[in-house]
């Protein structure tokens, strides 16, 4: 459960009064997430969803998001902008921290995506693409491949904590990926954390694209084999669909195109995210504090579909 920060039924009242949006009814924790903590807030007028943005997100770089939420919301995009006060403002500081009042969405994330989920996903990933092209904002990607070995490097022996090949596994595969990593590419900004639990769905329908808080400049393709690395496999990463693995490309295929030349790009890019995801995830198994109401995400799973990609080769993607 993602909740860092309690926020008191006085301060999220006070909170409220700041937008003409009801007053407060109910306010629950959501056990969703692992960055931020997150309150699905119920007024007398409506649903929200409010967000108090924690450790890995600046909020330097809040400007930067809302920005890309709204670009996205204005050219159709299934995206929940921030909610806006009186005053006109969107960022606001509750119980000390950057906060937003952000739209609800009604939908639910798949655990398990069919084919026809994973195709519509995908379809609206490259819908998003295109919607972005125009965008002007930019944002570095701060767990792009640069950042690994540093990562890597400080997360340090204390990997053998979690399993004993994991240092190993990393270290091999983060020296072939990197050797290989494209260098040159079509670069937008991007989600970089499409995963099932950030696509709202209503039935085979995506009803919202959420949590773009890791979105940044980066490969456009990087995405998609981000997106491949979290849909296509059991949370486990232990049983690779095939079947969900083709509809995500069919998918984004049809929305946005897909040549020859980028499908073949496409395998050193899922290892790449591989290596990202298990980073992190390690990171936060070794450093996450005791008290927070949070799970703690496995980076075995990761490891296990970097083994993957990397028997697979090119012909996955083919
Ligand atoms: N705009 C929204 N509409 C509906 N539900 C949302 C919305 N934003 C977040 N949620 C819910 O909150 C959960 C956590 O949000 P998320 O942004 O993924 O958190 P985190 O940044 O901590 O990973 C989501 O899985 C979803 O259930
Ligand atoms: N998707 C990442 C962690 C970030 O989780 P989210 O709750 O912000 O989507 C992972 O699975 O490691």
């Amino acid at each position: 459960m993602a909740v860092y920060t309690q926020v008191s039924a006085e301060a999220l009242a006070a909170f409220l009064s700041r937008y003409d949006a009801g007053e407060l009814v109910s306010a629950k924790g959501i056990a969703e997430g692992v960055e931020n903590s997150n309150y699905l807030v119920d007024t007398t007028t409506a649903r929200f969803i409010l967000t108090l943005y924690e450790r890995r997100v600046e909020a330097g770089d809040l400007p930067f998001f809302l920005a890309l939420l709204d670009h996205l919301a204005e050219r159709g995009n299934p995206v929940p902008p921030a909610i806006k006060d009186k005053a006109g403002v969107a960022i606001q500081t509750l119980e000390g921290r950057p906060a937003c009042l952000i739209q609800f969405l009604s939908g639910v994330s798949v655990t398990h995506p069919t084919p026809a989920q994973a195709h519509a996903a995908a379809r609206a990933m490259g819908t998003m693409h295109r919607s972005l092209e125009g965008f002007t904002g930019e944002r570095p990607n701060t767990l792009g491949v640069a950042s690994w070995q540093p990562l890597l490097d400080r997360c340090g022996t204390d990997l053998d904590t979690i399993d004993p090949t994991l240092r190993a596994t990393l270290t091999d595969a983060l020296a072939d990926v990197t050797a290989r990593w494209p260098a040159e590419g079509e670069r937008m900004v991007i989600h970089a954390d499409l995963f099932p639990d950030n696509v709202l769905m209503r039935g085979d329908a995506v009803a919202g694209l959420i949590d773009f808080y890791f979105a940044c400049t980066d490969l456009r393709l990087y995405d998609l084999a981000i997106m491949h690395t979290a849909w296509a496999f059991d949370p486990a990463g232990r049983t690779h669909d095939a079947a969900v693995g083709r509809a995500l490309l069919d998918g984004y295929a049809e929305s946005f195109g897909l040549t020859a030349d980028e499908r073949a790009q496409l395998s050193v890019l899922a290892m790449g995210s591989c290596i990202r995801f298990a980073l992190t995830r390690a990171w936060d198994w070794l450093n996450t504090p005791a008290d927070a109401l949070v799970t703690r995400k496995d980076p075995m799973a990761y490891a296990r579909r970097l083994a993957f990609y990397r028997d697979a080769g090119e012909a996955l993607f083919a």
